[in-house]
């Protein structure tokens, strides 16, 4: 048996850091990877994703070539294969980055394979023990793979298999009008694919305002993509042309017949074959660990950071929890999950950037609420940029004058979006903002603007 002062396993987006902090403070640490470093973000998630959108941009800009006066010579053409060589050498790089900085770590043991508790502080990899008095789970999550008729006899793909795909379906039928099925539907129709997207609810993001699932639709489907909303009977089976999926929506065709599949349907948790149970430490329902807003789980000794303890499904909220986990430890802090206020993008274009309660939330939560809105058609760095599409957000509470949250659906979105949130953690008031001097010409610039137009709503 091999004993260590800490042991992480996976090496997603908490561990590696986590390992460099007990590696710094002169500890031994273990970290167990079953496959890639890096974990998701960096191999099937977010790095690749985000090659591949500037990809599709870059196509989408070309064939925009003539509405800024310029003229290439002949039809844009996609090389997929190209295209997949790019995206899979950034994560290459960043794989490759993340196991070799690991492996410059004088105390830290990266150890390959899958891991498996066999009590509360041994684990198993393979044929060997390990043991350490503190355990850290990011154990990430993968794609859900619900029970549809039909599912098992047809070929599907989930992001781990698109994300490699060096051809162009002829007709991609993505399953889920969310964050994952979104960005991989106007990529692919961007690249020449057909692109169909089925959601079962009534609307694409259904966790946004109802203005931002409508404005999202009117920019997919400008672009070509059908959209199928209210899919309630999603069933699959072979068909001579590739897939034929069963909608059964209120209008349209009640079959949708494509090439390809995407599943893009949500995750779910990889802690079914942790041996979670000999260990004695806690899932909720769902079969996330349970944890404390220290991210302690039930048993002493055992964290969870990360998707797998179902209070983030974010890079930044894995890292985050990184951070609150090594101050808590190291530097005597008492730092809560409850604390941090969560933004995020959609990162379809124009790039949706969010941050805090939506609208809808706002309401709910019974505030007395005011909203400015602006399209991006009246903002002077999206008519330079030829980017109109979208519209920017906000909402305060007419009480206390805080900021509540705030929505870009628009050029810059994803960075302008962080100066709401910068004045929300700092808890300024919104006259804060609106005294700010911003820089021209930028989407920023308008904050004060959306907030002086504030209205009660
Ligand atoms: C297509 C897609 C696009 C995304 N885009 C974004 C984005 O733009 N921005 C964003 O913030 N988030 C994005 N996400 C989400 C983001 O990737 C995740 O939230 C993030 O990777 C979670 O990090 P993690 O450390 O919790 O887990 P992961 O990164 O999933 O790492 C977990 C690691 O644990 C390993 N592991 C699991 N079980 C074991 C075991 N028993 N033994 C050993 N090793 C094990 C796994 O192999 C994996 O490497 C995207 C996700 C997807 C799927
Ligand atoms: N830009 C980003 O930051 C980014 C990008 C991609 C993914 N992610 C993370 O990954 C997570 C997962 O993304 P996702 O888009 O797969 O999941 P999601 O939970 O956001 O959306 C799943 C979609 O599938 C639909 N759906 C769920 N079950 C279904 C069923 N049985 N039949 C038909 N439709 C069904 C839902 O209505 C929803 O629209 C997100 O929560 C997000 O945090 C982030």
């Amino acid at each position: 048996m091999r004993s260590f002062d800490a042991i992480i396993i996976g090496a997603g987006q908490a561990g590696p850091s986590l390992a460099g902090r007990f590696n710094d403070a002169g500890k031994t640490v273990a970290i167990i990877e079953r496959k890639h470093v890096g974990g998701t973000c960096v191999n099937t998630g977010c790095k690749p994703t985000k090659t591949l959108v500037a990809s599709a941009y870059a196509a989408h800009l070309a064939r925009r070539s003539r509405d800024y006066g310029i003229v290439l010579g002949g039809d844009v053409t996609v090389d997929m294969p190209a295209v997949m060589h790019r995206s899979h050498q950034v994560t290459l790089d960043s794989r490759h980055g993340n196991e070799s900085w690991l492996d410059g770590m004088q105390h830290c043991t990266l150890i390959r394979g899958h891991a498996r508790f066999e009590s509360a502080n041994t684990i198993r990899v393979g044929n060997e023990i390990l043991t350490a008095p503190q355990i850290f789970l990011n154990v990430g999550a993968r794609a859900a793979i619900p029970d549809f008729p039909g599912v098992q006899d047809v070929p599907y793909m989930t992001n781990s298999d698109i994300v490699v795909l060096d051809r162009l379906p002829r007709h991609l039928v993505v399953i889920g009008g969310s964050y994952i099925g979104l960005e991989f539907a106007q990529m692919y129709r961007r690249f020449g694919s057909q692109v169909t997207v089925v959601e079962k609810g009534p609307r694409l993001v259904g966790r946004e305002d109802e203005e931002i699932s409508d404005a999202v639709r009117g920019i997919l489907e400008a672009e070509g993509i059908q959209i199928r909303t209210g899919a309630e009977c999603i069933r699959f089976a072979k068909h001579a042309d590739g897939v034929a999926v069963g909608v059964t929506c209120t209008e349209g065709e009640p079959e949708v017949i494509g090439s390809d599949v995407l599943l893009a349907v949500g995750r779910n948790p990889n802690t079914q074959d942790l041996g979670l149970d000999k260990a004695g430490v806690e899932l909720d329902a769902r079969g996330y660990i349970k944890v404390g807003d220290d991210l302690a789980t039930n048993v002493e000794g055992i964290w969870a950071l990360g998707d797998c303890n179902g209070r983030g499904a974010f890079t930044h909220t894995a890292y985050n929890d990184f951070e609150i986990v090594a101050s808590n430890l190291f530097d005597g802090e008492n730092r809560k999950v409850s604390d941090r206020l969560l933004g995020y993008a959609l990162y379809i274009d124009p790039p949706l950037g969010r941050v805090g309660m939506s609208e809808t939330e706002a309401r709910k939560a019974g505030k007395n609420i005011l909203v400015g809105t602006r399209p991006m058609t009246k903002v002077g760095r999206a008519v330079e940029k030829g980017e109109t599409l979208g519209f920017m957000k906000i909402v305060a509470d007419a009480d206390t004058k805080q900021i509540l949250g705030a929505a870009i659906l628009g050029t810059g979105g994803d960075e302008s979006i962080h100066g709401i949130l910068d004045m929300m953690n700092a808890g300024a008031t919104y006259d804060t903002l609106r005294w700010a001097m911003p820089i021209h010409p930028t989407v920023s610039e308008l904050w004060p603007t959306v907030i002086l137009s504030m209205q009660p709503n």
